[in-house]
């Protein structure tokens, strides 16, 4: 049978960093840790101090036992969500697309045609003034 697992943001785990509200992330899994807190054998200060990033790496150190990684099941309560953000798709009509196209494609020969005859007018104003009259 498949396992509904609750997905959460970094950003919402980062939010339970209290002693109130306490959230540890350990191989991807999120663990509300608040009511453990006072019985952690290794403190309430390390699993304070584990919040808001991954903390897989000191929970290894630790070298936590057998026993110690069954109990933690009793906290488990999601999984990180580590799916990549896709960006809002943009939307447009037929002819949205069409102008926003055509500005696109425009723009930079319009630029240098623009530029081109400046550059011309100024040269011919120049060529003018110099030629004896
Ligand atoms: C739900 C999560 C956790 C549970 C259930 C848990 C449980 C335990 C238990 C039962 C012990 C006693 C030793 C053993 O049986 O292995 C222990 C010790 C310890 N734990 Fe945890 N732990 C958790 C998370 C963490 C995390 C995230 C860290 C580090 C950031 C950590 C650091 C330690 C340390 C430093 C000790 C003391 C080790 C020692 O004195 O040798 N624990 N923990």
């Amino acid at each position: 049978m498949p396992v509904i697992t609750k997905l959460y943001s970094w950003k919402e785990v980062s939010k339970h960093k209290t002693s109130d509200d306490c959230w540890i992330v350990v191989d991807g899994k999120v663990y509300d840790v608040t009511k453990y807190l006072d019985d952690h054998p290794g403190g309430d200060d390390v699993l304070l101090s584990a919040t808001g990033k991954d903390s897989t790496e000191e929970f290894e150190d630790a070298g936590h036992s057998k026993s110690a990684r069954e109990l933690m099941q009793e906290y488990f309560i999601g999984e990180i969500d580590s799916s990549p953000i896709i960006p809002e798709l943009e939307i447009f009509t037929k002819e949205q697309a069409f102008t926003s196209n055509v500005s696109k494609y425009w723009a930079l020969p319009a630029a240098i045609i623009g530029v081109s005859i400046l550059a011309g007018i100024l040269y011919a104003r120049k060529k003018s003034c110099l030629m004896p009259a």
